[in-house]
């Protein structure tokens, strides 16, 4: 047994489990008419109503209890202060950095990382303000119009998704366009309807290795090259955001248009960075300023209010509950806001790259569950598909639902539909419809007894399936910033209580690896027989698909 699984308070939540679990949410609702306001709060413009969860107050203390015991203080200090938390690859984790307005210092190794942060800053500001007042021009004089993101992971995901759920923000200087996949068909679609002389790349790469967006630039370049750009006018079409300075000069790309980052911002805690150059261009920088200020009002939250008011610790320890002691494989993301469809993306990285391990930080094999699968997408249009397994499937598939109380350019009648919608579901999935119910709905609808009762049992809904639900007035890039560090410090917390290395990523690593030596063989550079043979036949089929003609 590990230190975790002996904890009192694990043990004690494992006994609690087993009468939870006998007991439907839609009684606790009924026995105390306070449940709902007791199971609530809000922060930084987010309101959470996590009263449709299979918890009560002895619960929740229990969970808050385990979070104390597992050192949660002592470990959020040492993320703040810059300790080399990240033990694997040596560094610290000092997202929280990037989006510190409060003038203190930020020491790693002890150095001050704040003026290097804040002058990276300005030189976003700097630029973005450049491109949009028709400054920055191209080589042919004309103004930069288009702008092409080129980057993946961490380097794609937060820059689009963000972009993408401020669309109502977006500045009309530019339009800005992301591209990931090394398919080919993505960077082709995307330049062949660009005008080159008009066109910015921004290629973002923290480490400057990987080969989809290398390979994604060098095809851009040639692009820009075979439309009638030369190799001098490369410079003012071409920027990019790396921690690899020197690979990023060597690549071509001249070093005043280099925007930095620093080892310390893993890929996907970075759209705070100069990750983030893409949303300041889409946006304009005073909302990605305030993405950044949102952001960091949710930091001193989650620093400083007790764990029965923290958004991210509350959060966390209902996902270690459903994970740990109801066997939950998965966490469903439903955001009811279209602009806000990409959020179940964009948490998957976070989550699943961060926690998706099974050894500890001091390298012992767990025994327990750790991350759960992240999915989802936007509300209403999951209800018409996979809804169903979550109403109806085996086990629980605890979920978030996340609505904005006004929208952009609202049209009341369909914003009533959205929310009604919203919350309806959670409803739908915490009270069920019982077969007496479903019996009863039958009468007189021509069947036998056995076709009834047959009948009925289809159409029960067990209930008692969890829910968050998420609420702020509007979402602008404030609130925005808040709820995705939200889901930042939601994630730290569930790894500290794992006891697991977030930061690091040795699986996708491996992926990249391998990658690599298998393109030696589909080229021919390198000797099939290190394959396995399944490998060596698809490579075969492969070369021979396309063999010179
Ligand atoms: O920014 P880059 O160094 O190109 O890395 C892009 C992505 O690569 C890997 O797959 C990592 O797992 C991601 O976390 C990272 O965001």
């Amino acid at each position: 047994m590990t230190v975790l699984t002996s904890q009192p308070e694990w043990q004690r939540l494992t006994e609690l489990a087993t009468s939870v679990k006998s007991t439907h949410m839609r009684d606790w609702f009924a026995e105390d008419p306070q449940r709902a306001s007791k199971f609530q709060t809000e922060a930084c413009g987010l309101y959470l109503d996590y009263s449709k969860n299979r918890v009560d107050q002895e619960v929740l203390d229990t969970l808050f209890a385990l979070a104390d015991s597992q050192g949660l203080s002592a470990h959020r200090e040492a993320m703040f202060g810059g300790a080399n938390i990240n033990n694997t690859e040596n560094r610290a984790v000092l997202h929280t950095a990037l989006r510190n307005f409060s003038g203190e210092p930020v020491y790693v190794d002890g150095q001050d990382v704040m003026p290097e942060v804040l002058a990276t800053l300005e030189k976003i500001r700097a630029f973005t303000h450049a491109i949009h007042s028709g400054a920055h021009v191209g080589y042919t004089g004309k103004p930069i119009r288009q702008v092409v993101s080129i980057g993946i992971g961490g380097s794609f995901l937060g820059p689009k998704i963000m972009t993408e759920a401020l669309k109502p923000y977006t500045h009309d200087a530019v339009k800005v366009h992301f591209v990931a996949n090394v398919d080919g068909c993505h960077i082709h679609d995307v330049l062949s309807t660009l005008d080159h002389t008009e066109t910015l790349i921004v290629m973002s790469s923290k480490s400057f290795s990987t080969q989809e967006t290398l390979q994604n630039t060098l095809s851009a370049k040639d692009w820009f090259l075979s439309q009638g750009g030369s190799q001098q006018d490369i410079a003012r079409h071409f920027v990019a955001v790396s921690s690899n300075v020197a690979a990023a000069t060597e690549f071509g790309i001249a070093e005043e248009n280099i925007f930095p980052m620093w080892d310390w911002v893993g890929g996907r805690y970075s759209l705070w960075s100069a990750i983030g150059l893409p949303i300041a261009l889409a946006l304009g920088f005073d909302n990605f300023k305030s993405l950044l200020e949102g952001a960091h009002e949710m930091d001193k939250h989650f620093k400083t209010a007790p764990s029965k008011q923290n958004l991210p610790v509350i959060m966390a320890m209902l996902g270690i509950w459903y994970r740990n002691f109801f066997d939950a494989q998965s966490h469903v993301l439903l955001p009811y806001y279209h602009y806000l469809r990409g959020l179940p993306a964009y948490v998957q990285q976070l989550d699943m790259e961060s926690n998706g391990k099974q050894v500890t930080q001091a390298g012992q094999r767990v025994d327990y569950a750790t991350g759960p699968i992240i999915w989802g997408s936007e509300g209403t249009n999951g209800q018409h598909s996979f809804h169903q397994l979550i109403h109806q499937g085996h086990g629980i598939i605890p979920a978030d639902f996340l609505m904005p109380l006004n929208v952009p350019n609202q049209d009341d009648t369909h914003h009533a539909m959205l929310a009604s919608n919203c919350f309806g579901q959670t409803q739908a999935l915490m009270q069920g419809k019982s077969f007496e119910d479903c019996y009863k709905d039958l009468e007189g609808k021509g069947l036998d007894e056995e076709q009834r009762r047959s009948l009925a049992e289809h159409k029960t809904m067990p209930g008692n399936k969890p829910s968050n639900t998420i609420l702020f007035e509007k979402l602008d890039p404030f609130t925005l910033g808040a709820l995705v560090a939200m889901y930042e410090h939601k994630v730290f917390v569930q790894g500290v209580i794992w006891q697991l290395n977030s930061f690091d990523q040795w699986g996708v690593e491996l992926g990249k690896v391998l990658g690599n030596q298998v393109l030696a063989g589909i080229v021919g550079s390198a000797d099939h027989d290190q394959f396995d043979p399944s490998t060596q036949q698809l490579i075969a089929r492969f070369r021979k698909a396309n063999a010179p003609k």
